[in-house]
């Protein structure tokens, strides 16, 4: 397994000159029902201080005032609203789905209403409970090789069967081949499986062993995807920026907030800037 280093975050360039905010991606993030309204908000913190030229969150029209309130930089759209939830996934880059998004039915009516909208042309992130509703069901993914799975060890565990306990290097990979998708594994060590090649991440610290540190890792991810061309490349600069923030904050932060985290990616992504 190929250990991570800051030479994965070469893939962020000075921007040129001649751009505008279509230039740097469409994301539309699909989540946060009236219980986990936070997970999305802070999917869409991340997304948009990530980079993403415009993002829109897909969301419980009771998150619209507070997402409004916090980040203004993203649009909302009410989740039940179909005539505009299918145009503005019609123009979408990167689709990003289960933050916070629950697990009933109307979650699942959600899941399936995305795979049956996704393109070949769009990626599609699995995040969190949408995680956990695909590895219930029998649906099969529009897109394999388009789509990236992020879960912690037992959403991996629901999703590929294998314990965490069994959770190796080479029990990943055969269930990373079955699915075709990339897998961010999390973890305190987390591990990137995909078609191109494995990856380990060596940063990350128990500061980071918070709710939404995820949710901010898929926004990142996103975000990344929407911006820079290779999907595991993105994916793999995504996990490694997000830890080695989470370290500079846990020099002083016995806990490492997940908001923090977003906040300074503008500043660490200026600093890397090649
Ligand atoms: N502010 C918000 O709105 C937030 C909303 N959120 C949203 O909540 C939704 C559910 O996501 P989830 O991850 O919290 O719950 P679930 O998928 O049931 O997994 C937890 C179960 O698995 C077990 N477990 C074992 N190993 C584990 C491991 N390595 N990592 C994690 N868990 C591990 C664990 O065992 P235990 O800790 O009890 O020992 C427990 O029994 C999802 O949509 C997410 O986006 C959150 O992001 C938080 C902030
Ligand atoms: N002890 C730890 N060391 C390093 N990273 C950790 C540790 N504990 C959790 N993390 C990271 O925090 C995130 C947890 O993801 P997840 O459980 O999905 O959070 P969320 O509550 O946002 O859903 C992952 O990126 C994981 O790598
Ligand atoms: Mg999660």
């Amino acid at each position: 397994m190929q250990r991570l280093s800051k030479q994965c975050l070469s893939i962020i360039q000075t921007r040129p000159q001649n751009s505008h905010k279509g230039t740097f991606g469409r994301t539309v993030l699909v989540g946060g029902n009236a219980q986990f309204g936070g997970a999305i908000m802070m999917s869409a913190e991340a997304c948009v201080n990530a980079g993403s030229g415009l993002t829109t969150v897909m969301t419980d029209p009771s998150n619209h005032p507070a997402l409004h309130a916090r980040m203004p930089e993203a649009m909302t759209v009410d989740w039940n609203d179909k005539e505009l939830c299918d145009s503005v996934l019609d123009s979408a880059d990167v689709i990003l789905i289960g933050p916070g998004l629950g697990e009933d039915k109307k979650s699942q009516d959600l899941l399936s209403y995305i795979f049956q909208k996704q393109k070949e042309d769009q990626l599609l992130v699995i995040d969190g409970s949408a995680i956990t509703l695909f590895a219930k069901g029998n649906e099969q993914l529009p897109y394999p090789t388009q789509t990236i799975f992020t879960p912690h060890q037992m959403e991996w565990q629901r999703l590929s069967g294998v314990k965490i306990a069994d959770q190796t290097e080479e029990n990943n990979q055969k269930e990373q081949k079955k699915l075709q998708a990339t897998i961010v594994l999390k973890s305190h060590h987390t591990e990137i499986y995909s078609n191109q090649g494995r990856f380990q991440n060596p940063l990350g610290n128990p500061g980071m062993a918070t709710g939404g540190t995820g949710d901010t890792l898929a926004g990142i991810i996103s975000g990344f995807l929407a911006q820079f061309p290779d999907t595991v490349d993105a994916t793999n600069a995504a996990v490694y920026l997000h830890s080695y923030i989470a370290d500079q904050l846990a020099h002083d932060n016995y806990v490492v907030l997940p908001t923090k985290i977003s906040q300074a990616l503008p500043y660490w992504m200026k600093k890397f800037e090649h």
